[in-house]
């Protein structure tokens, strides 16, 4: 199941919920008087946030600082050409991804036929290696390149046209759903400008010339008009046997070459840019590459040139279906791709399946759920080759990366290459620490020598840290009122909440700035157009979560705003890296809040578990009676997640480990609505299940509520030995006859048992020792990128030269010791270890909430402000004590809470004897 969550789907992270801290969102300031003197700085201006700061939060909450006299920044910001001249490392050149969707708890189909009595029935009846491809170790230090262009700036836009990239003609800007566009009418959906970029994206190269000659005419929109369609169809076909032709060259040689003479004829790219050559030269040798490359440097690239090559389906596995969409909308269109994922519909799916077992598909996108399905696996077992498997985002693998999604544990090479009989395996990343690396390298068995990683950075950004205080709306508005902002043409600021999203891009407007806000509550519709209107530069600015930008590959960001800390250096370099995709020069700034850390802090707990709440959890998996041979058992995730106060991530995640740890205890299934409720409507059910089994067993096995027919999936499946998903396309059969209707309720974990665990104690030992180093772990990089922060503010400072340039360094280099090897560094935290008030207050509070029952994590949480499934936001926000410990280390307080619970347990039992 794709998530939509604002975290980029991170699911053992902390993931700020939509509104994770009910109190009302700040109002917004209001706007500074004009002319004012900007006081946002590259230095720690804000002296204001400091002193609130070094007192711990307790009962009362600091006052604004008042900027309206703040100190003034430097008149000119500081010249960017002499920031990147004595780096000690190499940057690389200058690219993306988007959200997703959740499984739907209900299918309604009733009342729209009659029903049939229940009664009256008799019966009737769901990714060369030069041979040798040596081992390319990151490149550090070395003699930095500089490349240096100038900034993307409103200005630009007068000569300039809004997405266009420099002269490339690459891909579908609408898509490439299977059946190529050879007739080019696809940019016809986009509208104005967006439309000319994505029309001329979607010519063949050797177009390219007819488009600069018509855009030099200043006629690049009707360009197209003026070229019949007979000489269309000709050009067409002497493209595609152009591009033929160099497929069969690289078949017969892969020299660079050759490979370059593809790469021109079909995108229009003169030469590969670094560690693409490399990558697809070991692909098309067959062997399993670790890919490290920074944002946008092109790593998509390197499995679609393969893909054009190999024999066999590419298969592309994606965390997010909204990036699945947009990397099947970039695919060239001589590639044939299709998409397959569990938010689908069905007749989608079976379109995408039928496809593919036609070959009419080349590049298939997938979910990592999809992997689960028993029809998916089985084709490939059958008929299917298999060239090249491709995990894109592959940190998503490693539970030490900032973003992990237990689904993803699912892609062992193991499984990739028997399941899938998978030729070759293309793990990509961007933001990748060595730890991660090497557990991902361990988990897709890809040998140490086939690394491929290069700067984990591009050059062209100026980073800047300052303080933000309570006046950050002010300060924000101030900072792009301020050069260099002032004059770019596309800027993003991230934040960490939806409620902000829609608050800083109103403030933004009513400062005559076009913005909007941008998260994944917003209907996919609004998302969708949002995006098109930034592309297209109708939008300026974009305020958004983290929802926004995977995927997302528009050359001209000039700028990327943090409105609050990110989570994790790897977000911020995945969020920086929306900016300068071009490969000019990008500034950003970050504006680094205390109250946001401690935020973050809090709700990296979230996701904790105790020993005891997993044990219990491992006894209800296993209550199943085991002797019923493929029995399929199922977890009702919202009655579970109340009962163990567990997330529904954190249950996946055992669950997931139980399949794939050292010993598969069992087998997880596709995740369906368990409750069906079935309404018959044409024959009497009695003469339906005569001659069909599973109608059979659902009357069996169901009970009859007020006419209806209500029956447990899993429990109908077992007893006809089928899959719970045939048992639904049996029912939606029947539907589409017009015989029944029905509804599915209750989202729950499916699978099958395989084997019980001897001692569920160790095991559950085990699973709570690992799931608090995966705790750690995420707190560890929350305080890895304040510390950063921090570091940044204080060079800028100390120092005399240039307080932007040494910022940049600053950051440059922190970034770049984490990702090769400092992660595990000490980093100091900022929150206390015990606070005079505190076990007073757990007292108290324990007495007024007699009729609970708390665990010390609970009341941990609550004292910090973060709600769980069985204590939510809804009902103990409103206890006082919500949150207000938020600065005291949260495993002092689980500690004060045991003490204080054990306490009021013994006072109890005096009173009561
Ligand atoms: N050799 C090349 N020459 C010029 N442009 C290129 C080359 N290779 C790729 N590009 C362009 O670079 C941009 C970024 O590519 P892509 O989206 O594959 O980046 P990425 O590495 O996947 O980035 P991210 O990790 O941020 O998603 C695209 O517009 C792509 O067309």
């Amino acid at each position: 199941m794709e998530s939509d969550s604002d975290s980029d789907g991170s699911h053992i992270s902390a993931t700020p919920p939509r509104d994770p801290f009910p109190p009302p969102p700040p109002k917004p300031p209001q706007p500074p008087p004009p002319r004012q003197v900007p006081p946002v700085s590259r230095k720690a201006t804000s002296s204001s946030s400091s002193s609130s700061r070094s007192k711990p939060k307790a009962h009362t909450h600091p006052q604004p600082p008042d900027h309206s006299e703040a100190a003034p920044l430097p008149s000119s910001y500081p010249p960017p050409p002499s920031l990147f001249t004595d780096l000690p490392f190499r940057i690389c050149e200058p690219s993306n991804r988007t959200q997703p969707a959740r499984c739907s708890s209900s299918v309604s189909s009733f009342y729209r036929l009659p029903r049939a009595s229940p009664a009256s029935e008799d019966i009737s009846k769901s990714e060369c290696q030069s041979s040798s491809v040596s081992h390319v170790l990151p490149e550090l230090p070395h003699v930095p390149v500089v490349r240096r262009k100038p900034p993307n700036l409103i200005t630009d836009s007068i000569t300039c046209q809004p997405v266009k990239a420099p002269v490339v003609f690459r891909s579908g800007g609408e898509g490439n759903f299977v059946k190529l566009n050879l007739n080019g009418k696809r940019g016809k959906k986009f509208p104005s400008k967006y439309k000319s970029a994505s029309k001329s994206r979607s010519k063949f190269a050797y177009r390219g010339k007819r488009y600069k000659k018509s855009e030099a005419n200043g006629e690049e929109e009707e360009g197209e008009t003026w070229l019949d369609e007979e000489s269309d169809l000709q050009r067409d076909n002497g493209f595609i046997s152009s591009v033929e032709e160099a497929v069969l060259a690289v078949k017969a040689e892969a020299c660079d070459e050759n490979l370059t003479k593809l790469l021109s004829l079909v995108y229009g790219y003169e030469s590969f840019r670094d560690g693409q050559l490399q990558a697809i030269k070991m692909v098309l040798s067959g062997s399993s590459t670790m890919l490290v490359l920074p944002t946008g440097a092109g790593k998509s690239l390197c499995y679609q040139i393969p893909a054009m090559i190999l024999p066999g389906i590419t298969l592309v596995v994606s965390p997010l279906v909204s990036l699945m969409i947009d990397q099947l909308k970039h695919l060239p269109s001589v590639i044939k791709g299709g998409l397959l994922s569990s938010s689908q519909r069905p007749e989608e799916a079976t379109e995408t399946l039928r496809k593919l077992k036609e070959g009419i598909i080349k590049v298939l996108f997938v979910s990592p759920e999809r992997l689960l399905n028993v029809e998916f696996l089985s084709m490939f077992r059958m008929s299917l080759s298999v060239s090249l498997v491709v995990v894109d985002e592959a940190h998503c693998v490693s539970e030490w990366s900032h973003n992990f999604r237990p689904s993803y544990m699912r892609l062992k090479a193991s499984m990739l290459y028997s399941a899938l009989k998978a030729d070759c395996i293309l793990a990509m990343t961007a933001t990748a620490t060595t730890m991660t690396l090497q557990a991902v390298m361990s988990a897709l068995e890809i040998p140490s020598t086939n690394l491929i990683q290069k700067s984990q950075l591009r050059e062209n950004f100026e980073l800047s840290v300052s303080l933000g205080g309570a006046n950050r709306l002010k300060d924000l508005l101030i900072l792009m009122e301020s050069q260099p902002y002032k004059k770019i043409r596309s800027i993003i600021v991230y934040c960490k909440f939806q409620y902000e999203t829609d608050m800083i891009s109103k403030y933004l407007r009513d400062n005559n700035i076009t913005a909007k806000g941008y998260h994944s509550g917003l209907p996919a519709k609004d998302r969708v157009r949002i995006q098109e209107s930034f592309c297209s530069n109708k939008i300026r600015v974009v305020v958004a979560t983290v929802a926004f930008g995977m995927g997302l590959d528009k050359g001209d960001v000039g700028a990327v705003i943090h409105f609050s800390v990110p989570g994790s250096l790897e977000e911020y370099v995945q969020e920086i890296g929306r900016a300068g995709r071009d490969g000019r020069l990008s500034y950003c700034h970050l504006f680094y809040d205390e109250d946001t850390y401690l935020k973050l802090r809090s709700l990296s707990h979230s996701d904790g578990v105790d020993e005891y709440a997993v044990g219990k959890f491992l006894t209800h998996v296993f209550s199943s009676d085991t002797k019923q041979h493929e029995k399929i058992c199922s977890i009702v995730i919202e009655s579970a997640s109340h009962k163990f106060d567990m997330k529904e991530e954190v249950m996946q995640t055992i669950l997931t480990h139980l399949e794939l740890g050292e010993v598969q205890y069992l087998r997880m299934l596709p995740q369906v609505n368990v409750c069906c409720t079935l309404n018959f409507h044409k024959s009497s059910p009695n003469i339906l299940a005569a001659r069909n089994i599973i109608v059979a067993a659902i009357l069996k096995k169901s009970h009859v509520k007020q006419g209806l027919y209500v029956f447990d999936i899993p429990t109908v499946a077992s007893s006809t030995g089928v899959a719970t998903t045939d048992v639904l396309a049996e029912i939606q059969t029947l539907k589409m006859k017009g015989e029944v209707t029905y509804e599915t309720k209750d989202p729950a974990f499916c699978y099958t048992i395989l084997e019980s665990p001897k001692d569920t104690s160790s095991l559950s030992s085990h699973l709570t020792k690992w799931l608090a180093e995966v705790e750690s772990c995420k707190v560890r990089k929350l305080d890895i990128m304040s510390s950063a922060a921090m570091a940044a503010i204080n060079v800028s400072n100390t120092s005399e030269t240039s307080s932007g340039a040494k910022q940049t360094l600053s950051l440059q280099s922190r970034i770049l010791d984490y990702f090769n090897g400092d992660e595990n560094c000490d980093v100091p935290s900022k929150t206390t270890q015990n606070c005079s008030f505190l076990l007073a207050d757990i007292k108290v509070f324990l007495q007024s909430n007699r009729q609970a029952k708390f665990t010390p994590r609970a009341i941990a949480r609550i004292m910090h402000g973060v709600g769980s499934p069985a204590f939510p936001n809804s009902i103990w926000s409103k206890t006082h004590f919500w949150g207000r410990y938020m600065s005291v280390d949260f495993r002092a307080i689980m500690e004060a809470a045991q003490t204080e619970l054990m306490n009021f347990v013994d006072r109890n039992a005096a009173l009561a004897s």
